[in-house]
Formats: C-alpha cells, structure tokens, sequence
C-alpha cells in the first residue's frame, strides 16, 4: 500500500525559527503543509507563517482559539494577513464563537480565506481526563457532538483523534475535512498523545489530513523518519 504524503502535515513544536525552517527546507520536497503552533508562533510571531509560504509551503496555524465570540473574530481576521492556508479554533468556545470567527475568515481578501477547522476533544485527553472535568461521556461522544457544532457553524471540518473517524463521518458526512494528530508509527514513542492510531491507519479510516511532530522533527534523521512513518 503506498500513502500520499500530501496528507501529512509536519508539526514544527519548537521555539527557534532556524531550525524551524531547517526542517521544512529538509522536507519541502515531500511536505507542502507544515503546522506552526503556540510555542513556535509565540516564539517568532506572525513573519514564520511568511517565512514558510516563501519557501514554497502552506501553513497550517493552529493557535486554537478559544474566548468570547467578539475576540476569537478578532483573533481570526488579525491573523489572516500572514497567510495561513488552516486555521483553528476551539469547538468547545461554542456555536455563536464558531459563526464569529467563520464570518472574519469569509471577510478575507479572495483568495486568502483560510480553511477553518475546529478542535473537539484534544488527543491527549482520555475518558478519566473528561470525568476529571465533569464531561460524564466517552471521548466519542464528546467528539460527535463537537463535530455537529462546528458543522453548524459553517466550519470547514475538524481536528479529532483518528480513532473517532467514522463516528465524525456518521455524525455530519462526507464533505467535512477530517485532521487527526495522535498518529503514531509502530516505532514511535506515545509521550503525551492518549488515543493514538499509526499514520497507515488514519489514512485507512478515511483522515484527510495526519498531523505529526516529534516521531519526524525529534528523530536524528528527519527525513529517514519520514520514509518509515507509514511502517
Ligand atoms: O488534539 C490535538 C490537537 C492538536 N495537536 C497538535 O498536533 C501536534 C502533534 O505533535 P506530536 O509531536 O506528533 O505529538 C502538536 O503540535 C499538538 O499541538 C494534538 O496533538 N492534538
């Protein structure tokens, strides 16, 4: 089985710019999306986004905003003019959050209206993490009805674990866009991720996109990394 590698989406978590754009010059050949978060966008602020597209590379911002519909807006159109190709924020800010910030990225300039998607339940939670806040429901669940929201606020899809997939597609259909991080190789170390699946497996369940960080930007050769993340 051979996997496209214009779904994976590569995770510069780091707080230096160089080795930021070390690593997307090393795999520009094969990766056209890199996802700059807080540690590195609070690190180098909105010229990496820049910085990246010069190199020929789309930038997947995921700030995660999540506040009062009025500043998410905000939020939104502030970051638009560095020229992120996604976008996010949190599904759990609510419906009238997400249709506020929806509306700010449909008043992008034609052709700069970023692809927006909503975060459900982070990959790092699991059902003891949701007790532990009060949410009496599996992850799925929580996820599903996340996943409702965002779609009907307009958003463009969601970012969920791979494992809840089908349960998303089930819940609002096919033409949604399903990003999953907690995607781990065979070979990889978990860390901090709690429902996980391999990248092949995310991809066989039907992910638009993967996203992966530390199994590729922390191994001692990035690029041999990359050869094995289907393995
Ligand atoms: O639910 C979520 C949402 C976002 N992330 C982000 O994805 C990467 C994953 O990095 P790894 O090193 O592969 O764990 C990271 O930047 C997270 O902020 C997520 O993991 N889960």
């Amino acid at each position: 089985m051979t996997y496209d590698y214009n779904k994976v989406i590569i995770a510069l978590d780091t707080p230096d710019d160089r080795k930021a754009l070390d690593i997307v010059r090393l795999l520009k050949d094969k990766i056209s999306v890199f996802k700059v978060g807080l540690e590195l966008f609070c690190a180098s602020g909105p010229e990496i986004v820049k910085k990246i597209n010069d190199e020929g590379c789309k930038v997947f911002l995921d700030l995660k905003f999540h506040d009062i519909p009025n500043t998410v807006a905000g939020a939104v159109k502030s970051c638009i003019s560095a020229g992120p190709f996604m976008l996010d924020v949190h599904a759990s800010g609510g419906l009238e959050m997400m249709t506020k910030a929806k509306e700010a990225a449909e008043g992008a300039q034609s052709g700069k209206k970023p692809i927006l998607l909503a975060i459900t339940v982070l990959t790092s939670l699991d059902e003891k993490d949701l007790a532990a806040m009060n949410i009496d429901k599996m992850p799925k669940e929580q996820v599903k009805t996340l996943a409702y929201l965002a779609k009907k606020a307009g958003l463009d899809g969601v970012v969920a674990s791979p494992k809840e997939i089908s349960a998303i597609r089930e819940t609002v259909g096919k033409d949604f866009l399903i990003v999953t991080p907690g995607v781990r190789p065979t070979w990889a170390a978990a860390g901090d991720q709690k429902r996980i699946m391999t990248p092949a497996q995310a991809l066989d369940k039907g992910a638009d996109y993967i996203v992966v960080g530390r199994p590729v930007t922390a191994a001692a050769d990035p690029l041999d990394a990359l050869s094995k993340l289907f393995q």
